[in-house]
């Protein structure tokens, strides 16, 4: 039995580093069994073993696991050498698929934590206890409620990869880390990898929205982006980016969205974090440029962030040193990119800007998507303020900032693993969090600003200029060339206007209305 200095139904995994599951009552999205709170807890099988639903956890009672010789793997549980355990616990949340098999053997499968930054599915398998029969589906029944909570099991995923992403390791990432936790989750898989530039507009448009729920991008941000364009593209495209959510498992440069949605840059986490992810309404926001009309779900930048983004591609040989470097650069040389601003308003002071962040994260997650379908033929929305070609909209003024240093406007928090640039965003509040600070500050006040973001200061430096606006038109003046960068692509350099459509997008993450992100 149980190890005998210990309580074997304590839920061991309440003191591990393991995530905590989704809660067990959101169940909106999943097919639950009615009755499973009559189910026994504990399903005996085996001689010596029995499995329980614990708190958080799935309990293994097994006496087999005492007598292995190890380093070993018993029914896929490590056993440690030497360590007179007879209990493991799977988190809920680390628990892929269970089935019942018609020779009445109790399959799990799960993913294993081998690190920190990886896990690996692994199964267990147990004969049924005869005695069990009767209720042993239901359990099975509930063991999956509770492993998915609200999240929708094996979901139908378009799997989206760009080969030449992450430096050409995405394949590799994908077979390796990605294709065996969805496979072990059940998830239906539809693979297909990106031939050019461009190609996954193409695959979002002509996406049949009623065969997935979900298209995985194995790649950087840029997929994505593609992704949504595509979407955005089609006839009913309101209704099309509601009801498929658009995810990125993190297989590129730039992984913004899997920070963000998956809390992660790890693909295997990704991965599991999908398989359990929440529907979650996205802002998106229309970026309009002379007749182009794009979607926008990450950020756009004019100014220092723009220029060290794209136009440091010749220093590539440095890694990600290159960015520090290109920042040090220009804040030393105090550039300044003069525009002319004209920005819609919501919550125009850092007190206000943090209560609209606290009154949402104290909210408890959400159990459902709540956004009704919009009806099939339902288009993208119509721009309430017209295009960056017409007249400025009425009560909008165009100020020069002509010592403008940094235009950055953000619908995530995290831009890269150490930049929690916009703490206070959210995914659905119709608002993009946008970032102002003069070029000319002194240099020492500039260099401290940049070391400000990776220690989470930044947001309440007094020279950081920090609103949430719904709507916004930049005229870049007194330059002949510069840097305009798009979700994270160039874009010409001339003036553009961006509006924000509250929820139009889809994506998924853990917990339906956050970030990932430490926020404010
Ligand atoms: N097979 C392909 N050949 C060339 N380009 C491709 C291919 N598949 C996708 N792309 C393009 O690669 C770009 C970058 O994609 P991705 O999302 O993977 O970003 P990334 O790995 O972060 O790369 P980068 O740092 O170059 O932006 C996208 O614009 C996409 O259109």
């Amino acid at each position: 039995m149980a190890g005998r200095d210990e309580d074997p139904f304590k839920d061991p995994s309440l003191d591990t580093q393991h995530p905590a599951p989704q809660s067990p009552t959101h169940v909106a999205e999943s097919r639950t069994w009615d009755g499973a709170n009559d189910v026994p807890d504990t399903l005996a099988v085996g001689r010596n073993a029995s499995l329980t639903l614990g708190t958080d956890s799935l309990i293994v009672l097994d006496e087999a696991l005492l007598e292995s010789r190890g380093p070993a793997l018993c029914c896929g549980v490590n056993v440690i050498p030497g360590q007179k355990k007879t209990t493991r616990s799977i988190p809920f949340y680390n628990i892929l698929w269970a089935e019942l098999k018609e020779e009445g053997d109790v399959i799990i499968q799960y993913a294993h934590a081998v690190s920190k930054k990886e896990v690996r599915p692994a199964i267990i398998s147990y004969e049924l206890d005869k005695t069990q029969t009767p209720h042993a589906h239901a359990w099975v029944e509930k063991l999956v409620s509770r492993a998915y909570g609200a999240s929708l099991r094996r979901k139908r995923i378009k799997v989206l990869l760009n080969p030449f992403g992450g430096q050409g390791k995405a394949r590799k990432m994908y077979y390796k880390s990605i294709a065996p936790i969805l496979e072990g989750a059940q998830c239906e898989l539809d693979f297909e990898e990106t031939k050019y530039n461009g190609h996954a507009i193409e695959i979002g448009q002509n996406l049949d929205i009623d065969a997935y729920d979900v298209v995985a991008c194995c790649s950087g941000d840029g997929v994505p982006h593609e992704v949504w364009n595509g979407l955005a593209k089609k006839a009913d495209a309101a209704r099309a980016l509601a009801k498929v959510a658009i995810t990125q498992m993190p297989c590129g440069s730039g992984n913004a969205a899997s920070l963000n949605f998956n809390g992660t840059d790890s693909p295997s986490l990704a991965a599991l974090a999908v398989v359990k992810g929440l529907r979650t309404p996205l802002d998106l926001t229309s970026i309009t440029q002379g007749d182009q009309r794009t979607l926008s779900f990450c950020s756009q930048s004019v100014g220092i962030v723009a220029e060290v983004d794209l136009g440091t591609e010749d220093l590539r040989w440095m890694g990600s040193a290159r960015f520090t470097y290109g920042f040090f650069v220009r804040l030393i040389g105090q550039i300044v990119y003069p525009a002319d601003i004209a920005v819609k308003i919501e919550h125009d002071n850092k007190v206000d800007v943090c209560k609209v962040y606290r009154d949402e994260a104290s909210k408890p997650p959400p159990t459902s998507d709540s956004r009704p379908l919009p009806a099939p033929g339902t288009g993208l929305p119509e721009l309430k303020y017209g295009t960056s070609m017409d007249p400025l909209p009425e009560g909008w003024e165009l100020i020069p900032h002509d010592k403008l240093g940094n235009f950055y406007a953000g619908n995530l928090a995290y831009m890269s693993p150490d930049a929690n640039f916009f703490p206070a965003s959210l995914p659905n509040d119709g608002c993009l969090d946008l970032i102002r600070i003069d070029g000319n500050i002194p240099r020492l006040t500039a260099i401290n600003t940049m070391f400000s973001i990776e220690k989470g200061t930044f947001f309440d430096l007094p020279h950081v200029r920090y609103d949430k606006v719904s709507a916004y038109r930049i005229v870049p003046k007194n330059q002949t060339e510069g840097y305009i960068s798009i979700d994270g692509e160039r874009v010409p350099f001339e003036g553009f206007q961006a509006e924000v459509h509250r929820g139009l997008g889809t994506v998924l993450s853990k917990s339906g209305h956050l970030y990932e992100a430490k926020g404010v």
